[in-house]
């Protein structure tokens, strides 16, 4: 049975007296345990395609199932585009708020969230403010915090848009490790080709609004040997591949 399966997925927007078509007809599977990156120009509806999947929207038509259920709130933990930390909390309390909706008490939540700081390389971080963090601290204690919510399906929402390429190449590292930790489906949203090509294992390629799969690629080398991939022959073919599905010729970001 795959973790999230859209079938024929539509969904319209009232927008004054007329309507929006954002996704239509998507088509769309996660496997147990799979990481998929989507990548699709920018307002195209990746994001309404998350809030559709964990149950924050309804289709207007087409179904979607998680883990086999129509039911989707509660299932899958969201990490919003723009996921702030409540300042007023220390890292380990903002983390422990992913316990805490999976419904353990204060005290209890915050010593379980203490003990993954270490595989976040977030050790000695846990009484700090918000504010006192960097931005590549900040996001991996809200990507801490999104998988102890504690639910097979995980979707990302640009988690590391607003970061450096160096930030984000570390903690690629970090999300790979939290993916295997809590063994869990991942639905990735990115603007960035690469990245999607780093750490999934099958990228959607969607079509400007309204959003279709455009195409479908699956990297059969394992996430630890991707950046030597990515250099060779077949790798380059495969970023090219996705950026015509995106009408962008073949790496020069000129529009076809
Ligand atoms: N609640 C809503 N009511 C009306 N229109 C909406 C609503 N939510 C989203 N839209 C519209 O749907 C389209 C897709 O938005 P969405 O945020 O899903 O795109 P996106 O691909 O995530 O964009 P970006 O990559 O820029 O974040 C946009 O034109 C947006 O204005």
């Amino acid at each position: 049975m795959p973790a999230v399966s859209l079938r024929g997925v539509v969904k319209r927007f009232r927008v004054g007296s007329g309507g929006l078509t954002v996704l239509d007809g998507l088509d769309l599977q996660v496997r147990q345990g799979e990481f998929v990156g989507l990548v699709g120009p920018s307002g195209c509806g990746k994001s309404t395609l998350l809030h559709v999947v964990a149950g924050l929207e309804e289709p207007s038509a087409g179904s979607i199932e998680v883990d086999g259920s129509c039911e989707r709130l509660g299932r899958v933990a969201l990490m919003p585009q723009k996921d702030l930390l409540l300042p007023w909390k220390r890292a380990v309390d903002n983390a422990a708020l992913g316990l805490r909706s999976a419904g353990l008490d204060g005290r209890q939540a915050a010593r379980e969230a203490a003990g993954y700081f270490p595989l976040f390389g977030l050790a000695g971080f846990e009484r700090s403010y918000p504010s006192t963090l960097s931005g590549g601290e900040r996001q991996r204690v809200a990507l801490l915090r999104t998988f102890l919510a504690g639910r097979r399906v995980v979707a990302l929402d640009e988690p590391l848009g607003a970061l450096d390429w160096i930030t984000r190449r570390s903690l690629h590292r970090w999300l790979l490790h939290a993916w295997q930790r809590f063994d869990a489906a991942i639905l990735l949203v990115t603007h960035d080709v690469d990245e999607a090509l780093l750490l999934s294992d099958r990228v959607y390629v969607l079509t400007p609004r309204p959003a279709r799969v455009a195409d479908e690629v699956g990297i059969e080398a394992p996430q630890s040997e991707r950046e030597g991939y990515l250099a060779s022959q077949e790798g380059v073919t495969l970023r090219n591949r996705i950026l015509r599905a995106l009408g962008l010729r073949d790496g020069q970001g000129v529009p076809s």
